[in-house]
């Protein structure tokens, strides 16, 4: 399968701009490749570090984060999970830094959106945050800014729908735009909107399709490129 997830599993809708440098692909996870992604997320949270919710700034966060590569914390990387329980985190799979890639250069590929060009040949992703929403779980504004790259951040959302927010690069409030991501959709933001803030104000229970392999709430896996060594 994680041969196949990359030559014939992609849904063929088109790419929109959201923003200069960020961009959301509808559906460009076949239900196949949700349901396999799915169970290798299931896997991950077997261990050696189950997910956990990250304390910033002394509250739990709501989402459940197991990470892949890196361990992230905020606001550093690290190849242990030192807030869990110290063991090394699990290698990043070669096909998730293929799926980027893929990612990438689809985009690159649609003269309507112009975003990206070139990036996907040199696009090495080195960490996935892969993050469990429950019905109630959100994601307060915030950037991703612990990497020391500005190489485009690819997401992937399998399981029930959300309202995510997406701000602008300067603060939390507006201008911000808030759109559906729904099972198999994939978003990038890099470019100019590489640090905008952004969110999860919902999980709307009872949208993940039936045949996605994720039976309630939401799984969100970003892959970056940290820009550390060692
Ligand atoms: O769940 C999402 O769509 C966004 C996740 C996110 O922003 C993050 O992990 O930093
Ligand atoms: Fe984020």
């Amino acid at each position: 399968m994680s041969r196949a997830l990359f030559d014939a599993d992609f849904g063929d809708r088109a790419p929109r701009l959201l923003a200069p440098g960020a961009v959301h692909v509808p559906g460009w996870l076949e239900p196949e490749a949700q349901r396999w992604i799915a169970e290798q997320f299931r896997r991950w949270a077997a261990g050696p570090v189950p997910p956990r919710g990250a304390r910033i700034r002394g509250h739990e966060m709501s989402v459940k984060t197991v990470c892949l590569g890196w361990h992230w914390q905020p606001y550093r990387y690290s190849r242990t999970a030192d807030d869990v329980n110290g063991r090394p985190v699990l290698d990043l799979p070669d096909w998730m830094v293929r799926m980027g890639r893929r990612a990438l250069a689809d985009v690159e590929q649609d003269p309507a959106v112009a975003a990206f060009a070139g990036e996907s040949a040199t696009y090495r992703p080195d960490t996935a945050l892969a993050n469990f929403y429950t019905e109630s779980a959100s994601m307060g504004m915030h950037q991703d800014k612990d990497e020391k790259s500005g190489a485009p951040v690819v997401s992937i959302s399998l399981g029930d729908a959300c309202t995510f927010r997406l701000g602008n690069p300067e603060h939390r409030g507006r201008p911000y735009r808030d759109i559906l991501l729904a099972s198999g959709d994939l978003l990038i933001f890099g470019g100019p909107s590489r640090f905008a803030y952004h969110g999860v104000t919902k999980v709307h229970p009872g949208t993940a399709p039936a045949d996605c392999g994720v039976e309630g709430g939401r799984i969100n896996i970003t892959l970056r490129e940290t820009g550390l060594s060692g």
